[in-house]
């Protein structure tokens, strides 16, 4: 994969800023340019809910965060970078203009993307020098977290540039989807207008108001949409018959009265009066920040959920969530297992809302998550990383006995910690695992036995020299440990 080095960002408003944040988490530095007195607390708030929302995204490592850095002028932001990215206001003049100054002060290897939401690349890139390497970067807000970015070329964007942008876009988490044709709006905007002009409509004339229009989409289609679209969707309505049953269905409806197709409504000063009403009376006791971050832990929890889809291997967006996954994994510098007298720290995480039970607190089998995501992390310690178990051997975990001691609550941070256990040979790994509140309080314990299994042979065999090379350091060190209280026990056993 092709990686950015270097991204600098013009405009930094609701996208600017979400576009900031997508390059910054994945470690890359950007150099930002907005004239706006605010812009930098603007992108600083954008930036927050990012990484809290990252934080529940994923347990791969992130690398560390790349550097925002304000500029004082378009030519000194562009220095350097290899991704410019404009996201100044949707106007033609202003984006040509802004585009043209870009493309005469950039190195002239840089790719040039416009979020712009409509306008034909063609028209953008008329005033260029190098209109080869402009192209339209159409995102999803929030940026961070939504993966398309549209990628249109005009008339004289160069394939070479489109597919070095889909290229480069994949090590940030990104989806860049070439849109063979350009045309006004491209094919997502075009879609969200056509419901949106409808939705006008609907409410305009009465039918309903804003929540329920809202309560249709979420409790019904929106769903449906999020992982399968629209036309795998209706294929499947088709019943048994297909596709061409469902157009032989449905298709006559789109001439009945059914919908208003191209009449545009009149959007007056009474629409827009009624529609702000009825959207402050449905959504206005929450401020936009407390909006973003209920959307984005939907979001996480939804991309979580299609990472699953698929049989594990991955649906829609959450295949795209488990490829960004494997390439921090991959990219990830490798840590080194220091041997020393005490255990070994692990994990740190913090216990998300959507971890916590009926009974107010975190639930059990996220205890069972900590400690599993726990031992990859030892494991990964001693070079049992994605190349190692692809080449056919790995360890499988065989056995584990949990204590819950103490409760998790929402929000607390959490950390595991490890010491092994004489037992192991390194064929067999035997681990005893702390859970502690940051405040030191213990709240579960888990002894936990993995073999070593070579994959093709399906039995287990003793590991390679390198794991054993990192792996007995550790256990002679750790031997030299009092036996950790609670090791050794049955179920039940009195505290
Ligand atoms: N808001 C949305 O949902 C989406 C917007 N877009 C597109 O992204 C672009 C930006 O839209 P938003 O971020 O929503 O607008 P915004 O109004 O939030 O941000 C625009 C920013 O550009 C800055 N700006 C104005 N002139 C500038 C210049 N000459 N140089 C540098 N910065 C300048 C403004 O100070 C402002 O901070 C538009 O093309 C829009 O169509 C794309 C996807 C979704
Ligand atoms: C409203 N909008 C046209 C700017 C929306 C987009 O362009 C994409 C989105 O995020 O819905």
């Amino acid at each position: 994969m092709t990686s950015i080095r270097k991204a600098a960002c013009i405009g930094g408003g609701v996208i600017g800023g979400a576009w900031a944040a997508r390059f910054a988490l994945a470690g890359i530095d950007v150099n930002m340019y907005d004239p706006h007195p605010e812009a930098a607390r603007i992108v600083g708030e954008v930036l927050a809910n990012a990484e809290r929302a990252y934080g529940m995204l994923t347990m791969a490592p992130l690398p560390p965060r790349g550097r925002i850095v304000f500029c004082a002028s378009l030519k000194e932001a562009v220095q350097g970078a290899d991704w410019i990215q404009e996201s100044v206001p949707e106007r033609l003049e202003l984006k040509r203009g802004v585009l043209t100054e870009i493309d005469a002060a950039a190195s002239p290897d840089a790719l040039i993307g416009s979020s712009t939401s409509g306008l034909m690349p063609t028209d953008l890139q008329r005033d260029m020098k190098h209109p080869e390497r402009m192209f339209v970067a159409h995102p999803y807000n929030p940026v961070y977290l939504l993966p398309l970015a549209e990628l249109v070329g005009g008339g004289k964007t160069s394939a070479e540039t489109l597919k070095a942008a889909q290229e480069k876009l994949a090590p940030i988490g990104m989806k860049g989807v070439v849109i063979k044709r350009e045309i006004e709006a491209f094919v997502g905007d075009r879609l969200l207008e056509a419901v949106w002009r409808e939705g006008l409509w609907l409410i305009h004339d009465d039918i309903c108001d804003t929540e329920t229009l809202d309560d249709v989409i979420r409790y019904s289609f929106g769903m449906r949409w999020a992982q399968m679209g629209l036309f795998e969707t209706y294929r499947i309505a088709g019943g048994e018959a297909g596709m061409r049953h469902f157009l032989a269905q449905f298709g006559p409806c789109l001439s009945w009265p059914w919908t208003k197709l191209t009449d545009v409504v009149d959007l007056d000063d009474a629409l827009i009066d009624k529609i702000a009403a009825q959207s402050d009376a449905q959504s206005g006791a929450r401020g936009i920040r407390e909006l973003e971050r209920i959307r984005d832990e939907n979001l996480v929890g939804i991309m979580q959920a299609l990472k699953a889809g698929d049989g594990g291997r991955g649906w829609g967006a959450g295949k795209i969530l488990a490829g960004f996954e494997k390439h921090l994994w991959k990219t990830a510098p490798k840590k080194e297992a220091r041997p020393g007298r005490e255990p070994l720290d692990l994990l740190e995480i913090k216990v998300h809302p959507s971890w916590i039970d009926y009974n107010g607190h975190m639930t059990e089998f996220r205890y069972a998550q900590c400690f599993a995501d726990a031992s990859d992390s030892l494991l990964r310690l001693i070079g049992v990383d994605m190349d190692y178990v692809a080449a056919g051997n790995s360890y499988y975990t065989v056995e584990t006995h949990t204590r819950l001691l103490d409760e998790a609550r929402l929000g607390d941070l959490l950390r595991v910690s490890a010491q092994i256990l004489p037992s192991s040979d390194g064929r067999k790994l035997q681990s005893f695992m702390s859970l502690t509140r940051a405040d030191g309080t213990l709240l579960a314990t888990c002894e936990h036995l993995m073999l070593h299994v070579s994959s093709a042979e399906g039995k287990a065999v003793p590991p390679g020299a390198d794991v054993m090379g990192r792996l007995q350091p550790l256990i002679d060190a750790h031997g030299d440990l009092p036996p950790p209280e609670g090791a050794g026990r049955s179920v039940g056993q009195k505290r």
